[in-house]
């Protein structure tokens, strides 16, 4: 059986505590591969490695050297592109079609995008008058911020790890990544990709294991990390801050969502349905960005509901390797258990079931598998968990609305605040909603169409500051003001 290690210091190691877990396929619950579990020890010689390439070659290159190398990592991914796809498809499930235009290509934009951004943004600088009359000249530098912690989670592996890394890497910095349990492979793969092309041991560190009292927890808790970068629960957030208070350490935190959608009576019908479709049931609902609560205008609603439930009921359930499939299973059976149970809980609560509601039939060879079916449900009433928790499934309550006022109180109304999706043909309607919904990302007529640089995150619950573009750079540098007196 195949045994992913930990990335120290450019080499493959194992843990000196000799323990291991499963790797598991959800989609048939084979075990792929059998990972090893960072000790403290583990832990402590990948900070030791980030810290002296910090200090080492990886803190004396230039920016071009460093961001050319940065260009060959992404290359890297590309050349191994197939590599990566099977490796990501076996650890999540997820169909080929999705990860293939997805998750692979975005792990190498990830590299490209701000190896690109970080040669390209000016610092500030400032004259000033002083009492000599001679003046003085404040000018700012860009500093990399230190050993990045780097935990992330197991719904978009290589993409929301490289989101991370891409920009931690440009900037200077060195990290150590502590990928999701459930996903280890494509993180543990990079490192041969990190070591062709040039970059220097020690910058990409990558360590295995769980959360709580274990490799996730011991690198929270490591006194020799400058900041930390998740992507996660909400809870596993606080957990995280938490730790990373002493010390006083930064922590970006891109947190939970209970996303809504917003249909008004004068949107596009075919869009609006293109699109929710796809942000409540893509890579098996298991998006932060994705919509569970739908909100349609009055007149529109039953031609929606129907519409919708249409949409769900022609997606094609199935293993990665089946062409036609395009809805996967959830990341694990532990996972499903929580899904079904608010599966049953809308049930209690007195929903109608439009569609799905269950686990489906699949054949002999995937019965062991995370399967769950793509679900709507109407009639909850607002308070229900099922309408205010994260569930991360593939699943959406759809409620009418009469008024605009209504729909942004309603969306406005849980301590959430990651991203919603509005869907009007009306521009001024558009932008007036857009401006008043508690979120850190609006679609009009879209969803998940992703700009790197735009900056990226949620607010109230949802998270605290944000990445992407020069949000990112803000994160992962110091920046330094020197005043010269002249
Ligand atoms: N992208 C997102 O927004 C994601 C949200 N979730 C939500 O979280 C729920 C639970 O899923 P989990 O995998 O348990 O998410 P999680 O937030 O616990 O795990 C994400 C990462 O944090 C690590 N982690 C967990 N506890 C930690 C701790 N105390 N210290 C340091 N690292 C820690 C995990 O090992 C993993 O690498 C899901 O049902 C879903 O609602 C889960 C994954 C991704
Ligand atoms: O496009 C991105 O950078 C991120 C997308 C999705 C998430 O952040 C998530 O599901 O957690």
């Amino acid at each position: 059986m195949k045994e992913i290690k930990h990335y120290i210091n450019g080499e493959y190691v194992g843990s000196a505590n000799g323990r291991l877990f499963d790797n598991v396929n959800p989609a048939n619950g084979k075990v792929i591969s059998r990972v090893h579990e960072a000790g403290r020890e583990e832990v402590d010689a990948a900070v030791k490695a980030a810290r002296a390439a910090l200090n080492g070659p990886w803190g004396r290159m230039t920016v071009e050297q460093r961001t050319a190398i940065l260009h060959k990592v992404a290359d890297g991914i590309n050349a191994r592109f197939d590599e990566f796809l099977e490796a990501e498809c076996q650890d999540t499930g997820k169909p080929k079609s999705l990860a293939s235009h997805i998750d692979i290509p975005r792990g190498a934009a990830n590299f490209k995008v701000f190896a690109d951004l970080i040669k390209n943004v000016a610092a500030e600088a400032f004259e000033m008058a002083t009492p000599d009359g001679t003046g003085a000249l404040n000018y700012a530098v860009r500093r990399p911020k230190g050993v990045i912690g780097v935990i992330s989670p197991w719904n978009l592996p290589l993409l929301l790890m490289t989101w991370k890394v891409g920009p931690a890497l440009a900037c200077g910095n060195t990290v150590v990544v502590k990928p999701s349990e459930e996903t280890p492979t494509t993180t543990a793969l990079l490192g041969e990709v990190m070591k062709q092309a040039g970059v220097p041991d020690g910058v990409y560190n990558v360590v295995h294991g769980f959360g709580g009292n274990s490799a996730g927890a011991f690198l929270t808790e490591h006194p020799d990390v400058d900041a930390y970068t998740f992507t996660g629960e909400t809870g596993t957030g606080e957990t995280i801050m938490k730790a990373a208070a002493n010390g006083v350490r930064q922590v970006s935190l891109e947190l939970g969502g209970k996303n809504a959608g917003i249909v008004f009576a004068d949107c596009d019908m075919d869009k609006a349905i293109e699109g929710t479709l796809r942000s409540a049931f893509a890579n098996c609902g298991q998006v932060c960005l994705g919509t569970e609560r739908v909100y349609v205008q009055r007149p529109i609603f039953d031609e929606f509901v129907a519409r919708l439930k249409a949409g769900a009921e022609e997606l094609v359930i199935g293993p990665p390797d089946d062409e036609r499939s395009n809805f996967g299973p959830l990341i694990s059976l532990k996972h499903r258990e929580k899904v079904l149970s608010y599966y049953q809980k809308a049930v209690d609560d007195g929903a109608s079931v439009i569609t799905g509601g269950g686990v489906p039939d699949m054949p002999a060879e995937l019965a062991h598998g995370a399967w769950v079916q793509p679900t709507i449900w109407t009639g909850l009433k607002d308070d229900s968990a099922v309408v205010t928790e994260e569930i991360f499934g593939p699943c959406c309550h759809i409620r009418p609305f009469d008024t605009e006022a209504e729909a942004i109180e309603l969306a406005n109304s849980l301590p959430y605040g990651l991203a919603s999706a509005l869907w009007t043909e009306n521009v001024t309607r558009a932008h007036r909603v857009a401006g008043q919904l508690e979120a850190g990302i609006v679609w009009v007529n879209s969803w998940f169409l992703r700009d790197l640089r735009t900056a990226f995150g949620g607010s109230k619950q949802s998270g605290i500051g944000r990445e992407g573009g020069v949000h990112s750079l803000e994160f992962y540098t110091e920046l330094k003001n020197i005043c010269v007196k002249l």
